[in-house]
């Protein structure tokens, strides 16, 4: 069977017949050492490549952050493209946290990194920022469109340094200015979900999922930031990555609570806290979370 066309589509498949868990690829130098690997590329490539073996079959989605590979330069891209282009092939949906934003000129070549089809770092989607305007990602949203790939744009991150931002209140003007008077991260959301429903002429028939995402931490709570949950849950769905699961405190048993409306369609991302059971501990983990997981969102 081919391969549904969109990131949404795919993702709808994925949430179907694996769930919702997503782990995160977090080489921090500590958990290198705790997996008996040394602090260098051959390091970063075998721990990316031990936790796609204990990813494939058992959950759908991994999220490798870039920034853990950046640390070693082009050797360590060199381990992130073995990573990501394993998973790929396992089957499995890479989400590239790479978090990037800039003026539209600039992002176009983060998105045309990242989404390309072919490309050395191709990914399924890719996290990027939106504190330069939701419309400077023109060019990714269009590559995205083209290339049936997602976006997932951050909105009410789980760090609690971001609230004061996130919260601040939307000034009129701009092309952002009918949306004056609601919060940061509210406005975002909008136009995310604004961005689902013009896509929808091209994918499938009656898509379920979009292909646009926001990222809505799972250590906050949405009412704070005036988020919309229930217009997030219309088709096409607005998916939500939540990272924040085990080691920044949020559980999968408050996922539906949290997430309200929105809850069928969540990437429950967690990174240390699976990660930390080692390469010996790691299958069984990802199994017990996806079950826990399975059982919540049931
Ligand atoms: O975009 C993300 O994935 C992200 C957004 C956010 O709001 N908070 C957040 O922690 N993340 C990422 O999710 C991962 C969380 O890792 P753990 O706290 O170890 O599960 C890190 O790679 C973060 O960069």
């Amino acid at each position: 069977m081919a391969e549904p066309r969109t990131f949404g589509d795919r993702l709808a498949a994925t949430f179907a017949t694996r769930g919702h868990l997503c782990v995160g690829i977090d080489p921090h130098a500590w958990l290198l050492e705790a997996w008996g690997l040394p602090d260098d590329a051959t390091g970063l490539r075998e721990f990316g490549l031990r936790v796609v073996e204990a990813a494939a079959g058992r959950i759908g989605i991994v999220k490798p952050q870039v920034a853990f590979f950046e640390r070693h330069g082009s050797a360590g891209f060199a381990a992130l493209e073995r990573v990501v282009g394993a998973a790929r092939s396992a089957g499995l949906l890479v989400i590239a946290d790479a978090k990037r934003g800039d003026l539209g000129s600039t992002v176009d070549a983060y998105g045309q990194a990242w989404l390309t089809p072919g490309s050395p770092l191709e990914a399924d989607a890719m996290t990027v920022n939106a504190y330069q305007g939701v419309g400077t990602l023109a060019g990714p949203i269009a590559l995205a469109r083209e290339a049936g790939k997602g976006l997932l744009v951050l909105a009410a991150t789980s760090n609690a340094e971001a609230l004061p931002t996130q919260t601040a209140i939307l000034a009129p003007g701009g092309s952002n200015g009918g949306r004056a008077g609601r919060t940061v991260a509210a406005g975002i959301v909008d136009e995310v979900i604004g961005l689902n429903t013009t896509t929808a002429p091209d994918a499938a028939a009656s898509p379920t999922v979009g292909s646009f995402g926001v990222v809505i931490g799972a250590t906050v709570d949405p009412a704070r930031f005036g988020i919309p949950l229930e217009a997030m849950a219309v088709a096409p769905a607005t998916p939500v990555l939540a990272p924040g699961f085990g080691h920044q405190g949020a559980e999968f048993s408050g996922l539906r609570e949290r997430y309200g409306a929105v809850a069928p369609f969540v990437i429950a991302s967690s990174s240390r806290d699976v990660l930390s059971a080692g390469p010996s501990g790691i299958s069984e983990a990802l199994l017990r979370q996806a079950e826990e997981l399975a059982s919540c969102l049931g």
